[in-house]
């Protein structure tokens, strides 16, 4: 089965008629709500039932895809060779023969301190001057072998109650004397579906934004629970003082006062905390908020800012066209974890079933296109490179497009500048690779991604100003929330700059990076 991430949305491989599951907006009013959550955000026990069974229900879904595929004569699979990370070999004329695109390296050697000379984009195509490192083949094992290996297995509560009862029994066996532990806080009183309260709030979460039980893949309860974790440093600080501020009551003055430094502490930045408070301000005017409903009024107006973008024309949906050319260019400073994000893109995309290549546009350090060529082994996705050092980004572009052609290729990454020093020489090279591509490939679809270090807070505002002034940007990608408990600053930079938060990223793995939700965003952070 696919899951297609980018538009999470679930086609089985068969020819079972999916209902196209229209992209949710953040905003619960938008998506049909059962009808007594409409209102209150606290559910009362009835609602709390109604979670129950709607979890109930996808857990059963859940075990249901796990279960291996009916025995039916498949046609053979082609044997898939699954690479760990290890050392890419750059092809080069000595390498043996492989299949290859290899070119012969052009050495160019720069005067110190000038930029390379622009290669005149010449009608005819140039001799190509990049390599195409493919991830040395393992020994050929099945993905089902290796997926075993690789996969963590089944959590405790995603597993049948004998398999449960099994891992006891053998804990038990191999277990040193100890006390029991306290089992977890239990959400249902039916012994045989015991979930802990991480899968119930990923449950409510998914039911909120209108989504149906059997619609529901055990990796996107298996991300909630990541982006529970990760954000857990940001909500402590947040809840823990909302709490008590709005705990004395009707919302007032000096309680949005209280707001206004929680905010403020948290990096959401002056612009939107201006809006926010202004907002809470007006409401307080027309009603007293009961708490549950001030928290509530408060994550619709976070929610809001961080949706502003789609009102004002970006898309919601953020994801490459199946069947055709997208390349997405990545930028932003070195140690941002550009490369990191680029693997884990890249990974994302094999995962959600398009075609994907990797170019290593960001020459300026030879360190910079090896780390992309491990990331491309770890995702499995080929890099183009140039063993050259320092050589021109627009002729790696030029024979990236070459092979992505080639190879009918879905989604071509490239990775661009590192390098924030001058402004000018950014722009000029960012626009050379787009006058390439334009050149090469008319029709595709340029997306372009600047990544932000969260943990960076206001500094990394004045960065993302500058990036956005010279690299038409689509969207953000903020990374290391996992590292900070300030992530009020994606409020920041979407206020700031305009632009939609695209994905996250909470950990270095290459599964820590997923599309960004506002609405489960905002759950993460103010939910508990
Ligand atoms: N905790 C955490 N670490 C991250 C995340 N993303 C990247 N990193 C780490 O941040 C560091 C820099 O990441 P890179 O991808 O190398 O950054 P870069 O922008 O490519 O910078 P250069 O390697 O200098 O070109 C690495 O140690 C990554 O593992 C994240 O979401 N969470």
């Amino acid at each position: 089965m696919v899951f297609n991430w980018f538009r999470r949305q679930f086609n089985e491989k068969t020819d079972q008629i999916q209902e196209p599951q229209t992209e949710v907006k953040a905003e619960p009013e938008t998506v049909e709500k059962p009808p007594e959550t409409a209102e209150s955000s606290e559910p009362a026990p009835q609602i709390a039932e109604d979670y129950l069974q709607w979890a109930k229900a996808a857990y059963k879904n859940i075990q249901k895809q796990q279960e291996p595929e009916p025995e039916v004569e498949p046609e053979p699979e082609p044997e898939v060779t699954v690479t760990n990370e290890i050392e890419p070999t750059v092809l080069t004329p000595e390498t043996p023969e492989v299949e290859t695109v290899v070119e012969t390296p052009v050495e160019t050697v720069q005067a110190e301190g000038t930029e390379p000379e622009p290669e005149p984009i010449t009608e005819s195509v140039p001799e190509p001057t990049a390599v195409l490192v493919e991830p040395q083949p393992e020994p050929v094992v099945t993905v089902s072998e290796t997926e075993a290996e690789t996969l963590e297995p089944l959590p405790f509560w995603a597993v049948s109650a004998t398999e449960r009862q099994a891992r006891l029994e053998r804990l038990k066996e191999t277990a040193i004397e100890e006390e029991e532990p306290e089992p977890s806080e239990r959400a249902s009183s039916d012994p045989g579906m015991e979930f802990d309260q991480m899968f119930m709030w990923s449950a409510q979460v998914l039911a909120d934004q209108g989504r149906r039980p059997d619609q529901v893949a055990l990796e996107e309860i298996t991300w909630l629970q990541k982006l529970w974790k990760a954000l857990g440093r940001t909500r402590r600080n947040l809840l823990n003082q909302l709490k008590s501020i709005v705990g004395q009551g009707p919302l007032n003055q000096q309680a949005v006062d209280e707001i206004e430094s929680m905010l403020l502490q948290a990096d959401v930045g002056v612009a939107a905390t201006d809006r926010v408070i202004e907002a809470l301000q007006s409401k307080l005017r027309q009603e007293a908020l009961p708490p549950e409903q001030a928290i509530a009024y408060l994550k619709q107006i976070l929610r809001g800012i961080l949706e502003e973008p789609f009102e004002k024309g970006y898309p919601i949906t953020f994801a490459p066209e199946k069947d055709t050319l997208n390349i997405w260019l990545v930028t932003g400073v070195n140690g941002a974890g550009k490369t990191t994000t680029i693997g884990k893109i890249a990974h994302l995309a094999q995962k959600s079933d398009y075609r994907c290549l990797i170019a290593a546009g960001d020459t300026f350090r030879a360190a910079a296109v090896d780390q992309v060529k491990v990331w491309g082994d770890r995702s499995g996705v080929e890099v183009v490179a140039n063993p050259g050092k320092n050589t021109d980004p627009a002729a790696v572009v030029y024979d990236a497009i070459e092979a992505a052609i080639a190879r009918n290729t879905e989604l071509l990454i490239i990775d661009t500048a590192g390098r924030l020093q001058n402004k000018k020489n950014l722009m000029e090279e960012l626009n050379k690779i787009r006058r390439v591509i334009d050149k090469r490939a008319p029709g595709a679809t340029i997306e372009s991604l600047l990544v932000l270090d969260s943990t960076l807070g206001q500094n990394g505002l004045r960065q993302a100003e500058v990036f956005s002034e010279v690299a038409q940007l689509s969207g953000v990608v903020l990374t290391k929330l996992d590292g900070t408990a300030k992530g009020g600053v994606a409020l920041a930079i979407v206020q700031q700059l305009g632009l939609p938060i695209r994905f996250i990223g909470v950990g270095e793995s290459i599964e820590d990076l997923r599309p960004f939700s506002s609405y489960e965003f905002i759950e993460a952070l103010l939910s508990g």
